[in-house]
């Protein structure tokens, strides 16, 4: 972890709206609106995007439908059987890490659809391959993977906002995306009634770029500000919450922040769905921080790798 000096004491997630993305005279305005808020928030409620609030709410209708599915229907579309990390996760399954202990949740991935003719597939890229589709239900390949497209949308547009943010070219960052090994996961956690699981999923920062969230209306998120103080983010119909990876706090210097979060139980008497989208840039992406680029000794990393080494272990895969 780079220094986050610059997160704040804030007490909510600002919210906003990025429509004006389109409008040059007040784009610039809003690039440094967002870039602060990743600077002393690292969260942000994103509304004004593409997506309808019935787009988004088919979503979760379609992941309950098939999380409900009896469980040797899901197996059907088991993660072991995709060499790309895609399909269903049960609960607690886990990878090769015998120190991970699992998380208490049920997880369908989903990421860029490749034909089995893609040249990708036909190179072994690692990574890029063809989903898993479950027969059923009907319209769950569809519904799910226009989701997966217009959040990856959504994800270009800030990237572009957050390098303009920073004084750097649009695509300093979506250059980097030509072969994405974004993902995507439907997430349900089983109902908890037990009041003394106080956490559905326990503090953490996430490890990539941006993850775009959106949540249904059970609540329980919560960011920690500079103080260690936890404010809640609740559900915001049709807006996503959107917050900056370890990735991308290094990418940029330490400027963005990566803020640590978990979701608390609420007791809500029904499961809850929630919908990661990670926004992970080519397997190939060697991540420097902004100003290293010319300077061979500057530490950096392989995005492909680090995933990869990631996914192993703490998933399941094939042998
Ligand atoms: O389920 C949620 O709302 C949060 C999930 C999360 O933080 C993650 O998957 O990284
Ligand atoms: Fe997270």
């Amino acid at each position: 972890m780079t220094d986050a000096s610059r997160l704040a004491a804030f007490d909510a997630v600002p919210v906003i709206d990025i429509a004006s993305a389109e409008d040059p005279a007040q784009r610039p305005a809003l690039a440094r609106r967002m870039t602060r808020a990743a600077e002393e928030v690292g969260f942000i409620y994103i509304t004004g995007h593409a997506n309808s609030p019935q787009q988004l709410d088919a979503v979760f209708d379609q992941g309950r439908a098939f999380f409900d599915l009896p469980d040797d229907e899901k197996r059907r579309v088991d993660l072991r059987k995709s060499p790309h990390f895609r399909g269903y996760l049960g609960l607690l399954e886990r990878g090769n890490d015998p120190t991970f202990k699992g998380n208490y949740l049920e997880a369908f991935h989903v990421a860029q659809d490749l034909p089995p003719d893609h040249p990708d597939v036909g190179a072994r890229m690692p990574l890029r391959g063809p989903n898993l589709w479950p027969a059923e239900p009907v319209g769950f390949r569809q519904v799910v993977y226009s989701y997966f497209l217009n959040t990856y949308g959504v994800g270009i547009t800030l990237l572009e906002l957050f390098a303009e943010g920073m004084g750097l070219p649009t695509d300093f960052f979506t250059r980097h995306y030509a072969r994405s090994i974004a993902q995507l996961r439907l997430l349900r956690y089983p109902q908890q009634d037990d009041p003394s699981v106080e956490l559905l999923a326990r503090a953490h920062r996430d490890t990539g770029v941006i993850t775009l969230l959106y949540q249904d209306d059970t609540g329980g998120l919560e960011v920690e500000n500079k103080a260690g103080e936890w404010i809640a983010a609740p559900p915001m119909r049709g807006a996503y919450i959107i917050n900056i990876g370890n990735t991308l706090q290094f990418w940029s210097g330490g400027r963005l922040t990566s803020t640590n979060h978990r979701v608390r139980n609420r007791g809500s008497g029904a499961p809850r769905y929630s919908l990661p989208f990670f926004m992970t840039p080519d397997y190939d992406t060697a991540v420097r921080a902004i100003g290293t680029e010319g300077d061979a000794d500057a530490p950096s990393f392989h995005v492909g790798d680090q995933m990869l080494r990631t996914y192993r272990r703490i998933w399941p895969s094939v042998a």
